[in-house]
């Protein structure tokens, strides 16, 4: 942690430098270095293991009001006619045969009346708009293109066609018509068409759930740094970045650098993925390869060939369901709803330390000040019924259940953010049910330097056509992101001002001339939403 913490400084002459120093063939982390990964490559590698854990997993009927931004697991078929009757598009006069016609001045149609009794022919009856056309009736006339005379007579303005101004049933859609197909997302517009064609319920991809496990002992969760101790940079930004990407985050915890805490964490959670901050380095203090390997995971990326981020990793448990392939049991103790001595729990509802709730400042709590152990805060969620944890009884049926990953995110926040869009993205919106994000392409103003042999994920903001490199891009930086609206994905050996590169949207930010498909960042997303970091409500939580 800390103690590698001088090799991995800011900016590209650093992580340059650091290949140089790679006097072996074992990279940060304990992984051999020609085991990482190219980084497209590590892209399609999660993506498959999200669609691979995504069959195996069962769909949700959920109300329409909390499936924005859900992905349908079914074709939307229509339950009815739409319309489902003969509908007035205009308030008038409904009339029957050719004019002038009788007023019938006891029969006037509202919407969403019972039908009117049949119009006979050379009758007219007042209508509005939305109401049933009696049978019988053979045009709507508009109010202001007709007039009634003392006689008690209709007449028309101007020619009356046949059929004018009635939107016969069925004209949108016939019952059992196709009117989605399934993978779409639930956007506004979804939950007012099922709406109509009579859904109260949409039956949806489940929401992957992710528990995030933030590590090392340096980290204050509120107040100014102090004495070598550094603000928890990656807490606040994971849980609202993870449910931008169609996350459910049931919790954030802090683990400290206690290999036996995070063992607990990491084999108890009772999340689909659970995604670790830091300690993917090979450092006195870096224990998540060798939690991974006393669990039992096998790493489907171990490295990749990115800069910044190379030690981020991906890791698969299970699948759970092929006998003996179940996490090994959690530390004496601790239970897959209970922390694990030494965790802080960032529990939905339940702000962190250093989260303060509105209106509730949080007390200055570093860190390493957790809550005695075996203590479980309140509002731990308990694991889903249909997890099969590691305290299962033994001998007892172990429910099958889809595989379990692991995101290892390096520590440096940048180094985060670029293994959040290597694999947490691809890993996500495949389990989500969604199709990869696919980059954008824009040409860049200015030169970007390289890396000799790695890919480089850059923050850059659009002005105009062109894509603006930021400057503060070093792996410990953030102030480039936090106003970026993409990142850049720089080939080996760099880019020359003009040249076209791919970026990869940020979920806030719109790829250019996607404004209006992307509603959901200026409506509804939940990172626009006010509360506190770890809210974990369930509501639009699967919006992307
Ligand atoms: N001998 C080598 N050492 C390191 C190499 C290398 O190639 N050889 N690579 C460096 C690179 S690049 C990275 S990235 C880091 C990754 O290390 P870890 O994932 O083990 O991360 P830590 O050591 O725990 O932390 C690194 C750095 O980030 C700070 N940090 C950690 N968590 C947070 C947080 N939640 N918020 C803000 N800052 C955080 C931590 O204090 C360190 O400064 O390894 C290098 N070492
Ligand atoms: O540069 Mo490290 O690659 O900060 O992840």
């Amino acid at each position: 942690m800390t103690v590698e913490e001088s090799v991995s400084d800011d900016g590209v002459d650093d992580a340059l430098a650091l290949v140089g120093r790679r006097g072996t063939d074992r990279a940060p982390g304990g992984a051999h270095a020609h085991r990482a990964t190219p980084w497209p490559e590590a892209r399609a590698v999660a993506a498959r293991a999200g669609t691979r854990a995504a069959a195996a997993r069962r769909s949700e009927q959920v109300p329409l009001g909390r499936a924005l931004g859900r992905v349908l697991a079914e074709p939307l078929h229509a339950l009815t006619d739409l319309p489902s009757f003969d509908t007035s598009a205009m308030d008038g006069w409904a009339v029957a045969g050719p004019g002038p016609w009788r007023i019938d001045h006891g029969g006037s149609v509202l919407a969403g009346h019972a039908a009117a009794s049949v119009l006979a022919d050379g009758d007219a009856v007042r209508i509005a708009t939305g109401a049933r056309v009696p049978s019988g009736a053979t045009a709507v006339v508009r109010s202001e293109h007709a007039q009634a005379d003392a006689a008690g007579q209709l007449h028309a303005r101007r020619e009356v066609v046949p059929g004018q101004d009635i939107r016969p049933r069925g004209q949108e859609c016939r019952s059992g018509d196709r009117l989605l197909p399934a993978g779409s997302t639930v956007t506004p517009a979804v939950l007012g068409l099922a709406a109509a064609a009579g859904y109260d319920e949409l039956t949806v991809r489940p929401c992957p759930r992710v528990e995030v496990l933030v590590l090392g002992d340096e980290l204050l969760t509120s107040g100014l740094p102090h004495e070598g101790l550094i603000r928890d940079a990656l807490g606040p930004l994971l849980g609202p970045w993870l449910r931008a990407l169609g996350a459910e985050v049931v919790g954030t915890r802090r683990i400290g650098d206690d290999a036996e805490a995070l063992y607990a964490a990491v084999t108890g959670s009772a999340a689909d993925v659970v995604v670790t901050t830091g300690g993917t380095a090979a450092g006195p203090v870096d224990h998540v390869h060798p939690v991974l390997a006393k669990a039992g995971a096998t790493l489907l990326v171990d490295g990749v060939k990115v800069r910044p981020g190379h030690p981020m990793l991906l890791a698969e448990f299970g699948p759970a369901d092929a006998p003996g392939t179940t996490p090994s049991a959690p530390a004496p103790g601790t239970t897959p709803s209970a922390p694990a001595p030494g965790t802080t729990p960032d529990t939905p509802g339940t702000p962190a330390p250093g989260i303060p709730a509105p209106g509730n400042p949080a007390p200055g709590t570093p860190a390493p000040g957790n809550p005695a152990p075996g203590t479980p805060a309140p509002g731990i969620p308990a694991p889903a019924p249909d997890i099969t944890g590691p305290t299962d009884a033994p001998g007892g049926p172990a429910t099958p259940r889809a595989p379990r990953h692991l995101v290892g995110l390096p520590g440096n926040p940048l180094a985060a953010v670029s293994g959040l869009l290597t694999l947490a993205e691809p890993l996500l919106r495949a389990l989500a049910g969604r199709p990869v994000s696919v980059p954008y392409r824009v040409e860049v103003r200015e030169e970007i330097q390289g890396h000799p042999y790695d890919t480089r994920l850059v923050p850059v903001v659009r002005r105009g056509a062109e894509a603006v490199p930021l400057h503060y891009n070093g792996p410990a930086m953030l102030r480039g992101i936090a106003v970026a609206d993409g990142m850049a994905v720089v080939p080996p050996g760099g880019a020359r001002p003009g040249q076209s590169l791919d970026v990869l949207a940020l979920p806030w930010s719109a790829a250019p001339g996607e404004a209006h498909q992307r509603p959901q960042v200026h409506q509804a997303h939940p990172m626009h939403q006010a509360g506190p970091v770890d809210q974990g409500e369930d509501e639009g939580v699967c919006f992307t």
